[in-house]
């Protein structure tokens, strides 16, 4: 009987691994299932020791959140080299912006995620499952999209309130995925909140997937994904009417960088 298993199981393996060999959709769907697995389990196992050790929703669960979610690189092959981390070394609240491509980016997000911080997130992921549950656990902060007003309203409460709570938020300034290997224009979101709140913009670049991962092309293999911490842009003293200009000036930077990252340096001089 338990022989009849095990030759199931290491037939059903090797099918799989026929497959994954001969074509590229059914290697990156069992890849991309894979993660998304590893996020379930890890966010079920997660969720429990959140509740027993701090009681609830709070950004001090983030500390237990990336202690799981920094394992899953090991299984998938995914290696990050990190620049610049002395620049999250300062006391107090800021703003951490960074480029989205993907949903892997929440290994890169807790890979270098300081303490005490929290994220803006689409309220939709309330609802993934044990993921959903993890997120608001983690203290995330949910915006609804479709509705401008509202989304202002939720960010005007959070720059009131993030210098006594002391927590810095990390927030994806082009407001979506982008695999393109560029940026999207910048929302203007993040960097209201930061002049609202008179504190720091923190700029983090993550080198650009489409060498490793790129869903058009159903690639996803290993990786090496470069980040790099920018110094803080400081806000004091700003009003609303210097948005704009501090919304182009860290779009700049992060654009040179992302191509500097990914090694297109032409693309880097045009930019700037
Ligand atoms: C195991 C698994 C574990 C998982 C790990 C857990 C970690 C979880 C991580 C979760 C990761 C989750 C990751 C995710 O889910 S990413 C998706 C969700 N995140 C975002 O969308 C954030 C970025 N978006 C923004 O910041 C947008 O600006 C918002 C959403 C706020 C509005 O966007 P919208 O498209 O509606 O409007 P607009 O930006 O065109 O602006 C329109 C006008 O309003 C002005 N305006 C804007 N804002 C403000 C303001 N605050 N005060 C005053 N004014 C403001 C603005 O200047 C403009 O005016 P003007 O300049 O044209 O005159
Ligand atoms: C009962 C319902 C069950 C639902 C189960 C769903 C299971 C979900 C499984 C794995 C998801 C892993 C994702 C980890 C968190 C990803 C956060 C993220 O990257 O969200 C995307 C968002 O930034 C931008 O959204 P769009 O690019 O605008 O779209």
């Amino acid at each position: 009987m338990e022989l009849g298993w095990l030759l199931w199981g290491a037939g059903v393996l090797l099918l799989l691994h026929v497959l994954m060999e001969l074509s590229p959709a059914v290697n990156f769907a069992l890849r991309i299932g894979f993660y998304c697995l590893l996020c379930v389990v890890g966010s079920a196992l997660a969720a429990p020791v959140c509740l027993l050790v701090n009681g609830g929703r709070t950004v001090k669960n983030m500390r237990i959140i990336k202690t799981v979610v920094k394992t899953f690189k090991y299984f998938l092959g995914v290696r990050f080299e990190v620049k610049g981390l002395e620049n999250f070394e300062m006391e107090g609240p800021a703003i951490i912006v960074s480029n989205h491509q993907s949903i892997l980016d929440m290994m890169g997000l807790m890979e270098v995620l300081p303490d005490d911080c929290v994220q803006v997130g689409k309220k939709e992921l309330m609802y993934a499952g044990t993921v959903g549950l993890i997120i608001y656990l983690g203290g995330v902060i949910f915006i609804n999209r479709k509705s401008t007003t509202s989304a202002k309203m939720v960010m005007a409460e959070v720059a009131k309130t993030m210098a006594a709570d002391n927590v810095k938020v990390w927030v994806y300034p082009e407001g979506t995925r982008n695999c393109t290997g560029d940026l999207l224009p910048f929302k203007k979101g993040a960097f209201h909140l930061a002049v609202q709140a008179q504190v720091p913009v923190i700029p983090v670049v993550y080198s650009s997937f489409t060498t490793f991962y790129n869903p058009k092309k159903n690639l996803f293999t290993s990786g090496k994904i470069k980040v790099e911490v920018l110094p803080a842009i400081e806000t004091k003293g700003l009003t609303s009417g210097d948005v704009s200009d501090l919304t182009d000036r860290c779009f700049r930077t992060m654009r040179e960088t992302l191509f500097r990252l990914s090694g297109c340096p032409s693309e880097a001089k045009d930019s700037s």
